[in-house]
């Protein structure tokens, strides 16, 4: 089985990512953390982030063991994740493993902007997650700060917001819910409440699917 979520900054997605794949015995892969990867390279050499051919060769060259590395997480990398994510040869260059990330057994979650449409259009359940811009800064806020960051939450919210717009408005796998995704706000909802929720339609999903 494949689980695709989707969704905007801070929303929650790897969140749930893991706990679910956790609950099913599945593996998890965060795609965010790809275009990060992808940005902090160009940082770390020196390239301008709109440099497509520096991009390219960065995606090309990606180490899957360096998608651990704590500088992937600051606001700085996630900027420039959002500026190179929109080139098309890089994300082109990224399908291949994103899908065989998705193939292998025994079923897999992958979290992004463009699972359900682009990465895995025939993925078993699409979820796309949402919350209140205000409440996902707050909680990207107290996740900056608990890793021992100062963080402006009003900066944070323009962050989320500056991002969503420019995911929402490039013209290559734009950030938007699948046709066939089910939406999942958590704004009122604890963690556990979330994953609750996932799985109340994951089931539901397996269900319809069996009867049918
Ligand atoms: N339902 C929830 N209730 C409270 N906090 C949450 C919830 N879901 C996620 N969080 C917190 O919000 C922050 C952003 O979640 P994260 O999973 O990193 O989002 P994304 O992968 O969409 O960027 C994290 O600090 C996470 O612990
Ligand atoms: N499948 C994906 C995942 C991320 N991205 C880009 O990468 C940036 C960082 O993604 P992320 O998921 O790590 O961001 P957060 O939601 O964690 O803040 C996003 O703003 C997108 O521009 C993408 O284009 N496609």
């Amino acid at each position: 089985m494949i689980i695709a979520i989707d969704g905007p900054a801070a929303s929650g997605k790897g969140t749930l990512g893991k706990r679910l794949a956790h609950h099913y015995g599945y593996r998890h892969l965060d795609t965010g953390v790809i275009y990060r990867a992808v940005a902090y390279a160009l940082m770390q050499s020196g390239h301008d982030l709109r440099d497509e051919a520096a991009a390219v060769q960065a995606a090309l060259e990606l180490d899957p063991e360096k998608f651990g590395n704590p500088a992937l997480k600051t606001q700085e990398a996630g900027e420039g994740a959002s500026i190179v994510s929109a080139i098309p040869r890089v994300r082109e260059a990224l399908v291949n493993f994103q899908r065989q990330f998705a193939a292998d057994p025994p079923g897999a979650v992958l979290d992004g902007r463009d699972i359900g449409t682009v990465i895995c259009p025939h993925a078993d359940v699409k979820i796309f997650v949402v919350a209140d811009p205000r409440v996902r800064a707050r909680r990207r806020t107290m996740e900056a700060r608990a890793r021992g960051e100062e963080a402006d939450e009003a900066a944070v919210l323009a962050d989320i917001i500056r991002r969503d717009e420019r995911d929402k408005n490039r013209p290559i796998a734009p950030l938007k819910p699948a046709a066939d995704a089910y939406l999942l706000d958590n704004s009122q909802l604890d963690i556990e409440g979330g994953v609750r929720a996932a799985i109340d339609i994951i089931e539901a999903v397996r269900a319809g699917r069996s009867r049918g």
